[in-house]
């Protein structure tokens, strides 16, 4: 399996089983002043040839987004407009049942938020994503706006007349692969996928969102690690979003703030938690010196992989088994940080808890836990 997403498919909409197809440079969503770029796959069959797909919403995709809005009904970028309906409410003397109170038609202060940065969007004629009803996002350059009618222009020349509402303001594009996502002007899913896509296909797979790592599987290698990349990352010489960077965080607060540090690695099977870990511990082990029972232990993968790994559906290597993987530093470590041939490595595995009991602990299928502890603690 290799490649991207074959357009910015909404999160919301992608299908419980979605696989990458493709080659990582195909597809690759282009954004441009003139907007036109885009995935030509998109479900323009459905768009009739003038263009003009009604007033209010988009007339001919009422069913497909209907649908869309069924799966989308969490988003805060369905672009629905707040019902106002009227009616009594209380008690239905001749249905005899309590009428349940109608939903207020203030809207709440996110929704307020959204519809400020949309009219912002169509009052300076930014460019703005569409939803498709298939679930893509398409760029589109605000044309005219009439109440709340606006003319837009997308890929391949087409020409529609949507609600406005029903647009989420783009990025200007200065800011077109930020490597933190917290910098982007306006921070919606369509924004978020095609900043991820951007820096992807250039084999950037590491972007942060504050402090969380976004990382990408790029199902090939990719020239981001190893000793120079080790080195530089203790150095601090570069400061790129990185499995490096979060592990030096996480170790200088550890011994900083005598705190003992988790890192939390999820994602659904096949993103890349294992391989994340062992990068992670790549690092720790590069920082013991280069020998020692660190390295001991990272060579044990193999073989922990061989018993407890199987082929799935989502991944030739998925692993049987969750992971906490603890690691032990001496309190001298704070003030020898490069002697960690005091620290060892102890690697616990249970049963594949997370498969059965649900949903949050399957995302939580690796930990990476950092213990400070005085020597003399040790076994
Ligand atoms: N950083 C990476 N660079 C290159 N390939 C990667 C990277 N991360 C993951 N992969 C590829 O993706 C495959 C699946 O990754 P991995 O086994 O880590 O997923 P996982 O999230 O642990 O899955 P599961 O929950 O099923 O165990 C790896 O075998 C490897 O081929």
């Amino acid at each position: 399996m290799s490649g991207v997403p074959p357009s910015l498919q909404s999160i919301n909409s992608l299908p419980v089983d979605f696989r990458f197809t493709g080659s990582p440079t195909s597809h690759s969503f282009e954004k441009s002043g003139d907007v036109n770029a885009g995935n030509s796959d998109t479900n323009s069959s459905c768009i009739p040839e003038n263009g003009d797909l009604g007033s209010d919403d988009v007339e001919g995709m009422e069913d497909s987004e209907s649908n869309m809005d069924q799966g989308n009904d969490e988003s805060p970028y369905n672009g629905k407009t707040i019902a106002v309906e009227e009616g009594p409410s209380g008690v239905d003397e001749d249905l005899g049942f309590v009428a349940r109170p109608l939903p207020s038609p203030v809207p709440s202060r996110a929704e307020y938020r959204w519809g400020d940065t949309t009219s912002y969007a169509v009052k300076k004629k930014l460019q703005s994503w569409f939803q498709l009803p298939n679930g893509s996002w398409e760029l589109g350059k605000i044309l005219s706006t009439s109440g709340s009618e606006t003319v837009i222009s997308l890929a391949e020349g087409k020409v529609l007349k949507v609600n406005a509402e029903s647009l989420l303001p783009a990025n200007p594009d200065i800011l077109d692969g930020v490597d933190d996502l917290m910098q982007l002007s306006y921070l919606n899913e369509p924004s978020v996928l095609y900043n991820l896509q951007y820096r992807y296909n250039q084999d950037m797979i590491y972007t942060k969102a504050g402090p969380v790592l976004v990382a990408i599987n790029p199902f090939k290698e990719v020239p981001l690690y190893g000793n120079d990349y080790i080195e530089a990352y203790k150095r601090k010489s570069v400061e790129g979003p990185h499995v490096y960077a979060i592990t030096d965080t996480a170790i200088r607060e550890m011994i900083r703030d005598e705190v003992n540090q988790s890192i939390i690695i999820s994602g659904e099977s096949g993103a890349g938690k294992t391989e994340t870990a062992k990068i992670a511990m790549q690092y720790l082990a590069a920082l013991g010196g280069g020998s020692g029972i660190e390295y001991e232990i990272l060579k044990t993968n193999p073989i922990l992989e061989a018993f407890g790994n199987a082929k799935t559906s989502r991944n030739d290597n998925s692993s049987r088994f969750g992971k906490l993987i603890e690691i032990h530093f001496s309190e001298t470590g704070k003030y020898r940080v490069r002697r960690f041939k005091h620290f060892y490595l102890k690697s616990l595995e249970w049963s594949n808890v997370q498969k059965v009991k649900g949903h949050i602990i399957y995302f939580i299928s690796c930990v990476l836990e950092l213990h400070l502890l005085s020597e003399r603690n040790w076994i």
